[in-house]
Formats: structure tokens, C-alpha cells, sequence
């Protein structure tokens, strides 16, 4: 098999259409293509590669994955980013953030099997603090950690999250306005991603980030993943048992559904509405879960 000899695995760092930026398991970069028009592969994906010449290199096989990420927006579901451990979602005290989309962080990740973080930044907005942790009660009572931070404090920023991000590979994802950039900027002091003060100062108006990118924290410390914003990380693309995935807190009642298919809608002897009913579920959390499954282009299984 002469031709294996020239394989090499590597992990794809970043997407730009059709060309990959794969880095090699010996540090080294090169640009890589596929052999087909579509291709599947994105960041984070760990692939066998076949070099070709000093720079470039063939894709040849994506190495089967841990988990996947989309985001779907009106027409269709991309993936974006695959083998992530845990979704770092950041909020902040000002602009204050949104229930909604912070929610389907949360289900987004559950659903793909995914811890989540919450990041509450600007945590040096001592006035809207307590409001913002009021928010985000509901999501700390089914045992996300909030961890509470501040760019204006960046060594302390640094003790917090490194610990949490040592050995894993961390997705972060912000509404805009959150801190994120700013977040990457300290923690990956190299990479460049500009802040929305720079972009304005540049006059090329609102900073976003338009496509995925994994990068390694000094020190071997794990790999972080910037995203494109929250409002791009859609979940038209769940099936209603992923959707119902996204909703942990549900599995201990949904037992006890009548129906072995339940959609915890309007069956009678659903469990879920009966916890509902006796407040054991939050009733904006069954709300979320309702709008999620209506918005489903999945094809439905019942
Ligand atoms: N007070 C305070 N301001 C912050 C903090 N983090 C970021 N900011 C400010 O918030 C604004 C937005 O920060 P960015 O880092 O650009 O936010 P982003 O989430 O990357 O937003 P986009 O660039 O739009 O994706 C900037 O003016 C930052 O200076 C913080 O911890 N405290
Ligand atoms: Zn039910």
C-alpha cells in the first residue's frame, strides 16, 4: 500500500470554503483540499491527509466523530464545528442578554451531548449584576456552572477559565456585544481577533465572526473554537428526541408519559405537562421547548 505512506492525520484549524487549513499532529500547517465538490469537513475535525508538495495536502478520510455542531439558518442546517468538549456560552450584565438564545445554547449543546459554561462577563458592572444572575438562576438550577468574569481583569480572567479549559477542546459563543472577542483576546494572546472598538476604529463598522477557528491556549492548555454569533446557532435541524434532549430536566418526568412517543404538548397522561402543572418544570423552559419543536424542518417521526 505505497500510497498510505504518504498519510498523515492531522486536525482541521480552519474552514474558508473549500480550502482547510489542517494542522498535523507534528505541529505542521498546510493548506488542504478535498477531492469532491462537497465535502462535509469542518473545524475540528481530526482527518487523514495525503501531502502534497511543501504546503498542501489532500484530504482523504475525516476520522469518525465525537459529536457535531450546526447552525441552521432560514434555508438549511451547516455544520460548523466537530469533537467539541464543552460550550463556553458568554453573557454579560450589559447589554443584557437574551433568555431565548442563551436557552438554545443550552439545548443546542445537550442535545449534541455537549457540557455547557456559562460565561457571565463584565461581571464589573456591579449594578446590573444582581439582575443578570437573577436571569441565569434558572440555568444554574439544572446545574450549569455560571462562572462570573471581567476582560478589565484579565489575570483573573485567566486563573478562572484556564482550569476549565485545560485538556479539552472548548467552543465559545456569544451573542455580539457579549466580551467574546475581547475573552479570545486574553486567553489566546496571539489571536488576533479584533475587538468591536477596532473594527469601528477601522471604519469597517461592526466586528463578526464570519467563520470557525480552533485555536491552542499557550502552554498546551487546550484548544478553544470562536464561532460565529448566537443568533446563527439555530436547532431547526433537531429531531423531536434531540430537541427533547436539549431538555434534561424533562427525562425524569417524560417516564412517566402514557405514550411511548409523547411530545409533551397536549398528550393526555404526559408526565412532563403534569410536573409542568405542579411547577416542578419551569413554565418558560416548556415554552422554549415548544418553540424549538415548532421551528423543526426535521422530518417528524410521529
Ligand atoms: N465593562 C466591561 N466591558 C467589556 C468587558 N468585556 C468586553 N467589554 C466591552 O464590550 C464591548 C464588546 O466587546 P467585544 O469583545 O467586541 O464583544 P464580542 O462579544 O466579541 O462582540 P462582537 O465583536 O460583536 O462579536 C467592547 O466595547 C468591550 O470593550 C468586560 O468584562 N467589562
Ligand atoms: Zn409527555
Amino acid at each position: 500500500m505505497a500510497g498510505n505512506e504518504r498519510m498523515i492525520r492531522g486536525r482541521v484549524i480552519a474552514a474558508h470554503g473549500r480550502h482547510y487549513q489542517v494542522e498535523l499532529d507534528d505541529g505542521q500547517l498546510r493548506q488542504c483540499y478535498t477531492r469532491g465538490k462537497k465535502s462535509g469537513i469542518c473545524v475540528g475535525d481530526y482527518v487523514d491527509i495525503e501531502i502534497q508538495g511543501q504546503e498542501e495536502g489532500r484530504i482523504e478520510r475525516i476520522h469518525e466523530r465525537r459529536n457535531l455542531l450546526y447552525r441552521s439558518d432560514e434555508m438549511r442546517a451547516k455544520q460548523f464545528a466537530a469533537n467539541v468538549d464543552q460550550l463556553l456560552i458568554v453573557v454579560a450584565v450589559e447589554p443584557l442578554f437574551s433568555d431565548d438564545l442563551t436557552g438554545r445554547a443550552l439545548a443546542g449543546a445537550f442535545s449534541a451531548d455537549i457540557s455547557p459554561v456559562i460565561l457571565l462577563n463584565k461581571s464589573d458592572l456591579s449594578k446590573g449584576l444582581p439582575l443578570a444572575r437573577a436571569r441565569l438562576a434558572e440555568m444554574a438550577a439544572l446545574g450549569v456552572p455560571v462562572v462570573e468574569t471581567s476582560t478589565l481583569h484579565p489575570d483573573a480572567l485567566r486563573d478562572t477559565l484556564l482550569p476549565l479549559l485545560a485538556g479539552k477542546t472548548s467552543l465559545l459563543l456569544g451573542q455580539s456585544g457579549m466580551g467574546k472577542s475581547s475573552i479570545l483576546n486574553i486567553l489566546v494572546p496571539d489571536a488576533r481577533a479584533d475587538t468591536q472598538a477596532h473594527s469601528l476604529a477601522l471604519g469597517t463598522g461592526k466586528h463578526t465572526t464570519t467563520s470557525s477557528r480552533l485555536y491552542h491556549l499557550p502552554d498546551s492548555q487546550g484548544d478553544l473554537i470562536d464561532s460565529p454569533g448566537f443568533q446563527a446557532f439555530g436547532l431547526k435541524h433537531l429531531g423531536q428526541t434531540e430537541v427533547e434532549q436539549g431538555f434534561p430536566e424533562f427525562a425524569p418526568f417524560s417516564q412517566h408519559c402514557r405514550f411511548y412517543n409523547c411530545t409533551h404538548r397536549h398528550e393526555p397522561g404526559c408526565g412532563v405537562l403534569e410536573a409542568l402543572e405542579k411547577g416542578l418544570i419551569n413554565d418558560k423552559r416548556h415554552e422554549l421547548y415548544m418553540r424549538i419543536l415548532a421551528e423543526s424542518t426535521a422530518p417528524q417521526k410521529y
